[in-house]
């Protein structure tokens, strides 16, 4: 429809020209302007209103790519109205595809239902559009020092690419005018010169080549600048989760915050620069088109501003709606994330398999979904069909201005060759408008990463305060006194009151039902954890008061949960100790402790075979097998004077725990070993056996002690030992 009138416009000037014969070389412009009217009409027909969120890549191919900024006058370069309905329907789908991806912040995870949300105050709205530069600043920065060139390069092409289209639209028009010139002159002495129509056509050619260039040169520097930016930001994720205490990852808040972090390292900062720079280089061409614009009328520079701002304030709304919607939807995204895990990960598959949990599970993945679902759609539809309606505005006002110039050319205010370029200027000043709406909505969603990267980075954690080498007490061994603790956001205390003294050369062993306490003590003894209140001492100074790294030296333990690297045998042994990492007489002689040796040499490689299956190549072991391997690798700090062992024989056989334990005091030497176990018949052996219930030491002595007490030790112990009757 839109199309149909334009193109019924310029036939109504084309008859008009071809009406008069003196006129006929007016045809000429009238291709042009015919050329003109049907990207007008495509622009026009998906106007560039909304800034859905498009994956940043597509977005900043969109900037970068020569048509997106193409001049009229510019014809070797693509029609913009095949660009306009591929993007026209990336911004359709894009936002529904990609809001699936879980978005949320820490600080809000209220549940504001996307329908409640209440239209925004002015005040909050202005609010909301200063937001969007909040962390163009620190983003800048960012992108500075991960690489100066790229970044100075990328300024400078981007002012080139920002001021060129209106230099193409300026050229266009003297082209126009030239031919019209030069033809007149034609027809009234049958020759006319040529030469300054082919300089401006040259001129115009060369002048699009450099906007070509400029739109590679950005891209090529984009591409560069994301590889190095990413890597620089995931080094930087991962050197404060060096520095992170063990509840910040137990913390689910804090989990989601470090893996979102990760997840978009390598896009999102380079995005929002991308996008700021996009809005300067639309700015500029802005400026520049309203300037030339200027000269026909500064009426037209105000209709072309004010055409935009509905949609501009539509959009700053509806990015702030988006916002909260991610904030609101948190923990059904956290979900979503965990089941994809399950379903598809290989530590889950068997259990997975055998219990048929695949499409119980898979249901309440498409459930979250489908609730999902629905509230993007509801914002998606009401984001349309405003910017719908407002996209209309924009069209009323390109064709107002349309007719205004029209009639300025029929009345001979101007020549046709002005008229393709005013034409040409407002088409593109509308562009440059949607575009830097596009952008101001992507960096909405670009600062919400920012926000979560920064507060990652700079969450607090203590300062390492210690500095001590040595205990004031040397050969006093461990004590606590009166320790208590409650985990984070937990009701109960998981330790009260314990009282407890381990000397040198002792060993003592950890008994109670699960959940009683044990780990957490051996936690808290590991520094993982400080008390609430109480204090731990090693060799008569307060844990706290230790250099860490002398502290962690002094310590080797093995939790239940041992890690099992994906790396090679030797390497799984060596991490006990990063100073022999790579040491295989050390892992030989580790691994001998750990009763791994065996069933390492009869491995295809020894020492170098690959564990795991994450890699070609990697060979699976069996429970038993990877515990000896931690075990190895407890042994592995032959400097270590404190060994603690959380339930190390659980999955081995009765022979090899049987073998490990007959060595057990031979193996601790002069050092104090703590062990935790379920099995009476390797506690026995402790010097020193402690009962815990609820977080509270029930019993204390050793077997024969205890037995005779006849309490709680005696009661499951006899237990255990009926079993084997
Ligand atoms: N990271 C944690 N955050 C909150 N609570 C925890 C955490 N880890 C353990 N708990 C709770 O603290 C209590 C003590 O747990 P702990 O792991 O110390 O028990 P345990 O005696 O080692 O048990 P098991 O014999 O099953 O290994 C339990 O009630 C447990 O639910």
């Amino acid at each position: 429809m839109v199309s149909k009138l334009l193109t019924h416009f310029v036939g109504f000037l084309a008859l008009a020209a071809f009406d008069d014969p003196t006129d006929r070389d007016v045809r000429f412009a009238l291709v042009r302007a015919l050329a003109l009217a049907s990207e007008v009409s495509s622009a026009a027909a998906f106007p560039d209103t909304r800034a859905g969120f498009v994956p940043p890549i597509t977005r900043a191919n969109r900037k970068t790519n020569p048509t997106a900024n193409s001049s009229a006058g510019s014809q070797a370069v693509t029609p913009p109205c095949v660009q306009s309905h591929a993007q026209a329907c990336l911004r359709r789908h894009g936002p529904h595809l990609e809001s699936f991806a879980p978005r949320h912040t820490l600080h809000d995870t209220s549940p504001v239902p996307p329908h409640a949300a209440p239209a925004a105050p002015p005040k909050e709205l202005a609010r909301s559009f200063l937001g969007v530069f909040r962390y163009s600043g620190r983003a800048l920065e960012l992108v500075w020092s991960t690489s100066r060139t790229l970044t100075i390069a990328l300024a400078l092409l981007t002012l080139i690419a920002g001021l060129l289209p209106a230099g193409i639209a300026y050229v266009g028009a003297h082209i126009v005018d030239a031919v019209l010139g030069a033809s007149k002159l034609w027809a009234a002495h049958g020759t006319a010169p040529l030469r300054s129509v082919f300089e401006w056509v040259v001129l115009e050619g060369v002048l699009v080549a450099a906007m070509a260039g400029a739109q590679r040169g950005l891209s090529l520097c984009q591409s560069l600048l994301r590889a190095q930016l990413g890597q620089r930001v995931n080094v930087l994720i991962l050197e404060k989760a060096l520095t992170l205490e063990l509840a910040h990852f137990e913390d689910s808040e804090f989990y989601d915050k470090l893996t979102r972090a990760r997840r978009e390292a390598s896009s999102r900062p380079l995005s929002l620069i991308t996008r700021t720079f996009g809005l300067g280089q639309n700015a500029i061409s802005l400026l520049s088109y309203g300037s030339l614009l200027f000269q026909f009328s500064p009426w037209a520079v105000a209709v072309l501003l004010l055409a935009g701002l509905p949609s501009f304030f539509a959009e700053t709304k509806f990015s702030g709606d988006a916002f909260r919607l991610f904030r609101w939807r948190s923990p059904e995204t956290r979900m979503q994330l965990y089941l994809e895990t399950v379903l598809a990960r290989e530590d889950h598959a068997k259990e997975v398999k055998l219990f048929g949990l695949g499409p119980l599970f898979l249901q309440r993945y498409r459930d979250i979904f489908h609730m999902l679902y629905r509230a993007d759609r509801d914002l998606a539809v009401r984001r349309d069909s405003w910017g719908f309606g407002l996209g209309l505005l924009g069209t009323l006002a390109l064709y107002g201005a349309y007719a205004w110039i029209a009639a300025s050319t029929v009345m001979a205010r101007i020549t046709l060759g002005q008229m393709t370029m005013y034409l040409s200027l407002f088409r593109q000043g509308q562009s440059a408008v949607s575009a830097m709406l596009s952008a101001i909505g992507g960096m909405y969603e670009d600062n919400l990463y920012l926000s979560t990267l920064y507060e990652y980075l700079e969450t607090p954690v203590p300062a390492a305060t210690g500095t001590v080498r040595h205990g004031a007490t040397p050969e006093d061994g461990i004590r606590f006194e009166r320790v208590s603790f409650t985990y984070p956001g937990a009701g109960e205390p998981a330790l009260r009151d314990i009282d407890l003294h381990i000397r040198p050369g002792e060993s003592l062993a950890l008994v109670g039902q699960n959940g009683s306490g044990k780990t957490t003590l051996i936690k808290l003894l590991t520094r993982l954890y400080s008390p609430d209140s109480g204090r731990i001492l090693l060799d008569g100074t307060d844990l706290r008061e230790w250099d860490e790294s002398v502290l962690l030296q002094r310590i080797g333990v093995i939790f239940q949960d041992f890690a099992r690297y994906q790396m090679r045998v030797g390497e799984n042994v060596g991490a006990g100790d990063v100073t022999h990492f790579n040491d295989e007489a050390r892992w030989r002689e580790a691994s001998d402790k750990g009763m791994a040796s065996d069933f390492i040499d009869n491995l295809p490689a020894g020492f170098e075979t690959p564990l795991g299956k994450w890699f070609n190549d990697g060979r699976e072991l069996s429970g038993g097998q990877w515990q000896k391997i931690a075990l190895a690798r407890a042994f592995m700090r032959s400097r270590a004077d404190i060994l603690v062992l959380d339930e190390p024989t659980a999955a081995m056989d009765a022979q090899a725990e049987a073998t490990i334990f007959e060595h057990f005091r031979e193996l601790s030497g002069g050092r104090i070993a703590i062990l935790i176990s379920h099995r009476f018949s390797t506690v026995r052996m402790a010097d020193q056996i402690i009962v815990i219930q609820d977080g509270r030491i029930i019993e204390r002595g050793n077997h024969g002690q205890l037995m005779a007490e006849d309490g709680h030790y005696a009661h499951l112990f006899s237990l255990q030992a009926q079993g084997y009757r």
